[in-house]
C-alpha cells in the first residue's frame, strides 16, 4: 500500500517506522515546508493518506485529499468545530474518512470502559466525577483529544454534569478536566469518581507512542478501499 505522510513530526515519524516495517511504500511525505505536495495530481497516486498535523493545518489538509480522491485517516487533535464539515464533505464528494481521539487499541477499550461505567454512576449523585489527562510539553491542545471524548460519554450519561471545564471545579453541573503537561509523558488519562464512602477510579497509561501508530496503520489498511466516515469503532468492531 502506498501511503502518504501528511504530518511528519512525532507521529509522522513514528507511524513510518511501523509501516515500513509492515512492507508498506511512503509514497509522500508532506510537511510543513513541502504543500506543493498536497496538489491533487501530486496526492492522487497515493492509496491512503495519514494525517498528524496540527489543530491548525488539519481541515485544509483532509479537504484537499478528499479533493485527490484519496481516503484519509486522520488523528490530530484540537479542529473538532470542523468536523460536521469534513462529515459533509466527504459524503457529498464520495471519499473515504476516518477519525480517532486515540488510535490505540486500549484507549478504545478504555472508551467502552468509561462508557459504562458512566452509564452505571449516571443515578448515583452521591458520586462526583472529574478528570485529569497528561502529556508532554509539546502538545499544543488541551484538554486533549482523547479527554473530550471520554468527557462527551460522560456527559451523554450523567444526570448531574451537563457541560466540560479545562480546570478543576467545583461547580456540581461542571465536568472539570484538569490538564498536565509533564515531559515525556506520551498519554495519560484519569477518570475518577469520588463520594465520602469510596472512590472509583479508571486510568489509561501509554508507555509510549507505538500503540497510536499501530492503531492509524490498521486503520488505513481497513479503509483503503472503502467509501463513507468512520471511526476505530468500525476497525475493532467495538
Ligand atoms: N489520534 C491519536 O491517536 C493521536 C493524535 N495525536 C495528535 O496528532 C497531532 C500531531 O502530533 P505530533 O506528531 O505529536 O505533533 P508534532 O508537532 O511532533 O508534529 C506535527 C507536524 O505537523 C507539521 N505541520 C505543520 N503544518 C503542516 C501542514 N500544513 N501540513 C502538514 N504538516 C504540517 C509540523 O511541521 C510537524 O512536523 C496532534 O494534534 C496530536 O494531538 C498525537 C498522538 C496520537
Ligand atoms: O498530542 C499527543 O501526544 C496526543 N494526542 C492525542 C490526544 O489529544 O488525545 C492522543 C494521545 O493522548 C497523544
Amino acid at each position: 500500500m502506498k501511503i502518504a505522510l501528511i504530518g511528519y513530526g512525532k507521529m509522522g515519524k513514528a507511524i513510518e517506522a511501523i509501516a515500513v516495517a509492515k512492507g508498506h511504500e511512503i509514497s509522500h511525505i508532506i510537511d510543513a515546508d513541502s504543500q506543493h505536495l498536497l496538489e491533487k495530481d501530486n496526492l492522487q497516486s497515493a492509496d491512503v493518506a495519514i494525517e498528524f498535523s496540527t489543530p491548525e493545518t488539519a481541515f485544509s489538509n483532509i479537504l484537499k485529499c478528499f479533493e485527490a480522491g484519496v481516503p484519509v485517516v486522520s488523528g490530530t487533535t484540537g479542529w473538532l468545530e470542523h468536523l460536521p464539515e469534513v462529515t459533509a464533505k466527504c459524503l457529498e464528494k464520495h471519499q473515504a474518512f476516518l477519525y480517532a481521539s486515540n488510535f490505540s487499541i486500549g484507549v478504545n477499550i478504555f472508551f467502552e470502559l468509561n462508557k459504562k461505567l458512566a452509564e452505571l454512576m449516571g443515578p448515583h449523585a452521591d458520586y462526583n466525577v472529574q478528570m485529569e489527562e497528561i502529556h508532554h510539553t509539546q502538545k499544543k491542545d488541551a484538554p486533549s483529544g482523547t479527554a473530550i471524548t471520554l468527557a462527551e460519554q460522560i456527559l451523554a450519561a450523567s444526570q448531574a454534569k451537563k457541560s466540560w471545564v479545562n480546570e478543576g471545579t467545583h461547580d456540581a453541573d461542571k465536568l472539570g478536566i484538569v490538564s498536565k503537561r509533564i515531559d515525556p509523558a506520551p498519554g495519560t488519562h484519569v477518570v475518577n469518581y469520588t463520594s465520602t464512602i469510596d472512590d472509583i477510579t479508571i486510568i489509561h497509561t501509554a508507555h509510549s507512542r507505538q500503540g497510536f501508530a499501530s492503531g492509524a496503520v490498521t486503520a488505513a489498511e481497513w479503509l483503503k478501499d472503502k467509501k463513507g466516515v468512520f471511526s476505530m469503532k468500525d476497525v475493532l468492531n467495538l
